[in-house]
C-alpha cells in the first residue's frame, strides 16, 4: 500500500486528484516534527476532502513518554475521522516505555472505534535522538495490541531509511512484524530507487512525502499528483517483477 502525507487541506486535495494511485492519506504537520500532529479540524477537513473509500491516517506526534497524554491525543485523532492512528515513540527510551504508551493508545482508540488500526512507529535514526531501537518496534506493537509496526526517520536532513537501517535489517524488521501478525510500514525519504528492496522484503505500507513533492523537497515543494502516479507505477512494476520472480534491475 502507498501512504502519502499531505500537510494541509490544499495538499490533500492534490492527493485526491491522484486518489486512484494511493491507498492511505496520512495527515501530519511536518513543522512540528517528523510525525508532527496536525489539528483535529484539519484531520476532519481532510477526511471530508478525500474519497470516502480512502482511509485517512493521522499522526499523534513525536510523542513523549506520557501514556495518558498520548492516549488522549490518539482519541482526538480517531474522533476526528482518522482510521489509522500513528504514534512516533520519540520519548520512549526502552521497550517497556513503548509498550506502556502503545497499550494506552490501543485502548483509547479501540474503545471508541474497534476497526481503527493503530501503528507503533519507531525511528530508523533512533541512535541520533536517543529513542528505542528500531528492531524493538515490532515486539512493542505486538505486545501492546497494535496493528502495525513502522519506521520513519526522525531527522529530515536528507538522510534516508537505508542510510540508518540497511536493507537486511529492514527485512528483519518486516519479518518480525509478520511473525507477530502485524503490518510492516517503512518510510524515511524513500525514493523510487528504494522500491525494489522494499518490495522484495514484503513491506506492506510504504510512506512517502518528499518523493512526491515538487523538486523532491518535502518542505518547500508541494505534493504533485503526477509524481504520485509515477511513484505508484514504479511500485506496481516492482510488485509485478517480484510476483513472477524476475530479479529487479536496480
Ligand atoms: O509517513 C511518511 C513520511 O511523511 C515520509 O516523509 P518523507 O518521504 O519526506 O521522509
Amino acid at each position: 500500500m502507498l501512504l502519502i502525507s499531505p500537510d494541509s487541506v490544499e495538499e490533500a486535495l492534490d492527493c485526491a486528484k491522484a486518489a486512484e494511485h494511493l491507498d492511505i492519506v496520512d495527515v501530519k504537520k511536518p513543522d512540528e516534527g517528523s510525525l508532527g500532529a496536525n489539528f483535529p479540524w484539519v484531520i476532519r477537513e481532510i477526511r471530508d476532502a478525500v474519497p470516502a473509500d480512502k482511509p485517512v491516517s493521522a499522526t499523534v506526534g513525536d510523542v513523549p513518554y506520557k501514556p495518558g497524554t498520548v492516549a488522549q491525543a490518539a482519541l482526538g485523532a480517531v474522533v476526528s475521522g482518522a482510521t489509522y492512528i500513528k504514534v512516533g515513540l520519540y520519548g520512549c527510551t526502552t521497550p517497556e516505555q513503548g509498550i506502556e504508551v502503545m497499550r494506552a493508545v490501543v485502548r483509547a482508540v479501540k474503545d471508541h472505534r474497534p476497526d481503527a488500526l493503530v501503528v507503533a512507529s519507531g525511528y530508523a535514526d533512533a541512535h541520533r535522538v536517543g529513542c528505542v531501537n528500531p528492531l524493538a518496534v515490532p515486539d512493542i506493537a505486538a505486545r501492546s495490541g497494535a496493528d502495525a509496526a513502522m519506521l520513519d526517520t526522525a531527522i529530515k536532513d536528507g538522510t534516508r531509511l537505508f542510510d540508518h537501517v540497511p536493507p537486511d535489517i529492514c527485512a528483519e524488521f518486516v519479518r518480525r512484524a509478520h511473525t507477530s501478525g502485524l503490518l510492516a510500514a517503512l518510510a524515511g525519504s524513500i525514493t523510487q530507487a528504494d522500491l525494489g528492496p522494499l518490495t522484495r522484503m514484503g513491506t506492506d505500507i510504504v510512506g512517502v512525502r518528499g518523493a512526491v513533492c515538487e523538486g523532491g523537497d518535502r518542505n518547500a515543494g508541494r505534493i504533485q499528483p503526477h509524481l504520485i502516479s509515477a511513484f505508484r507505477a514504479e511500485m506496481d512494476r516492482q510488485g509485478r517483477e517480484h510476483a513472477v520472480g524476475v530479479p529487479a534491475v536496480n
